[in-house]
């Protein structure tokens, strides 16, 4: 599946801010923002899953390392609906990635790689990116 959205060759460093705001399809059923070093190389996979692979309002996250999937953490808080307009602030540092939605709610992943600069960012999926701001 193409991505939507891909942003290669950035430079964000720890503590900078991803900030996007985008629209959920009406009929979403996953979408999924991929942060890391390169598409086989990620930090974050943020997966809200709306209703697919069996799972129901779920936020599963995980890393890849050289095209290899880790473990997911599956997030049974889920700040997001159908149709709805979403905004999701991403930062990271030498310990953690930290996804803040619509201003309050916190999912917290490890930075299993300890990546020290994001190069690449991809979004898939049922949502309408409106706006992105690195911060
Ligand atoms: C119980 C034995 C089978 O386990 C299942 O195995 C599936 C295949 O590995 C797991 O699904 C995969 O989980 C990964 C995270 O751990 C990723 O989410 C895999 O999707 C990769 C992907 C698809 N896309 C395109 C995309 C994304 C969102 C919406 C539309 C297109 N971008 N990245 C997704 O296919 C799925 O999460 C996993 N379920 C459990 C409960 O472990």
């Amino acid at each position: 599946m193409e991505s939507k959205l891909v942003f290669s060759h950035l430079t964000i460093k720890p503590g900078e801010c991803i900030k996007l705001k985008g629209q959920v399809a009406p009929e979403a059923k996953s979408f999924a923002l991929n942060l890391g070093r390169d598409e086989s190389d990620l930090i974050l996979h943020f997966n809200p899953r709306f209703e697919i692979h069996g799972d129901t309002k779920i936020i599963v996250c995980n890393s890849k390392a050289c095209g290899v999937w880790g473990e997911e953490l599956r997030e049974p808080v889920f700040p997001f609906q159908q149709g709805e307009e979403t905004k999701i602030c991403v930062v990271f540092n030498d310990d953690e990635v930290t996804v803040k939605v619509n201003g309050d709610q916190e999912i917290k992943f490890p930075n299993r790689q300890g990546l020290d600069t994001a190069r690449y960012l991809a979004v898939n999926g049922d949502i309408k990116i409106k706006s992105i701001k690195f911060d």
